[in-house]
């Protein structure tokens, strides 16, 4: 927990499963992910170091809109069915797919996901480790937590984990990719 200041805590609802892929399943998934066309973000005039692509839904990180984007491509279906099972929801909820590219350096910072997307969300991470943290409240309330998201790893955000907690990612060290799933908030 080193740097972290705060009381420890594990946030209710986070869970964490290692290897939900194989090596020889993360290697074809990240040659496949290397010749996807990353978009940058922009937010508050800023453009940020990582890049991404949405399948199913796009997300408009200016106007918090959602618009029928591209169907998700066959190599992501499988995955999507074992990220489905991890959380306990039905594979068809999880309506959109984000792929995330962090270059080294590259970090996302203190966020709770939309509120334009439903209660769960899932993330598998490959290529290199890198740590997730977690905070809620200030002062003598502050709470934290962190963990490490080994490549090939899943992670699930229900209940307070992704209601009431934020979550941000400090710097990767060397390029890691990430591939998260959402439900239509209502769906
Ligand atoms: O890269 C990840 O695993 C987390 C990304 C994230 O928090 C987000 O896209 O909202
Ligand atoms: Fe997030």
């Amino acid at each position: 927990m080193g740097r972290m200041r705060g009381v420890h805590e594990r946030p209710a609802g986070l869970s964490y499963q290692p290897e939900l892929v194989d090596p020889d399943e993360e290697r074809s998934l990240l040659t496949a992910l290397a010749a996807y066309d990353f978009r940058e973000i922009r937010m508050h005039g800023q453009i940020a170091r990582r890049t991404v692509r949405h399948f199913g839904f796009d997300y408009d990180y200016g106007s918090f809109q959602l618009t029928a984007a591209e169907a998700l491509p066959v190599e992501l279906c499988e995955v999507r069915e074992r990220c489905a099972a991890l959380a306990g929801v039905p594979a068809g909820t999880l309506a959109q797919a984000l792929v995330t590219r962090y270059p080294p350096g590259s970090v996302i910072g203190w966020h709770r996901d939309a509120p334009a997307f439903g209660p769960t969300v899932v993330g598998l991470s490959l290529g290199c480790a890198c740590l997730l943290r977690f905070q809620r409240g200030t002062g003598d309330n502050r709470r934290v937590y962190e963990v490490e998201l080994a490549p090939r790893s899943a992670y699930v955000l229900a209940g307070a984990a992704r209601s009431s907690w934020q979550h941000s990612i400090p710097p990767v060290p060397e390029l890691r990719y990430s591939i998260t799933f959402r439900q239509l908030r209502g769906a």
